[in-house]
């Protein structure tokens, strides 16, 4: 048993399926007022934990959670000029509040880009119960350029995979399959 590792709060203590009915909800930042405020109207997909070094995380947590939404089920409804884009030159352009550093969404503006029009959000930040469940876990070994002792990557990836959480260093087979159709599409090899 490894549960003092801090994998996400949203997972420690168990990982609770969502609701098949469930259509959307709202989006908060970490600001006591004033808080920056997303409305998305639809279920998110492909829901994970990353361990990236450029996703938001919760404090103490080694892995950000992520899922993916359509572009245009995403709006932003409170307080947008506290947002600002992390990295303009990243594929993923992730807007952040200025104020708490909390990543409200992330989108691709790249036409060619596998993802596009798909929006990265972190379902944590929303009081609405009933968003898919993380699935699998994406860029684990990544979590070492954070500075977690390579030592313990065995421990974490077996904690993953005792929450149900399949552990990968790049994405999910079926998403790393789909990055590659869409590649072997755009070169006309498929
Ligand atoms: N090892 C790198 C991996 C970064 C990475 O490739 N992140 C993935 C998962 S979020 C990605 O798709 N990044 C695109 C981007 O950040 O724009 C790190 O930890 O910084
Ligand atoms: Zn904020
Ligand atoms: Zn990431």
């Amino acid at each position: 048993m490894s549960h003092h590792l801090h994998i996400h709060p949203s997972v420690d203590n168990g990982v609770r399926p969502g609701s098949a009915s469930f259509e959307g909800g709202a989006l908060h930042c970490h600001c006591p007022d004033n808080k920056v405020e997303v409305t998305v109207d639809a279920q998110c997909a492909h829901n994970h934990v990353c361990g990236c070094t450029k996703c938001w995380k919760p404090e103490g947590a080694l892995f950000s959670m992520v899922a993916v939404v359509p572009r245009d089920k995403l709006r932003v409804t409170a307080n947008e000029d506290k947002l600002e884009v992390v990295d303009p030159s990243a594929a993923i352009q992730r807007h952040a509040c200025k104020s708490c550093g909390v990543h409200m969404f992330g989108r691709i503006e790249n036409t060619g880009h596998p993802f596009h029009g798909l929006d990265f959000i972190h379902t944590e930040l929303s009081n609405d119960s009933g968003w898919a469940a993380p699935e699998f876990a994406a860029f684990v070994s990544s979590i070492i350029e954070s500075g977690t002792n390579p030592d313990t990557m065995g421990e974490v990836r077996s904690r993953l995979k005792e929450l149900g959480l399949e552990p990968y260093d790049c994405l999910s087979p079926p998403l790393m399959d789909a990055i590659a159709t869409h590649t072997a599409k755009a070169k006309g090899v498929l």
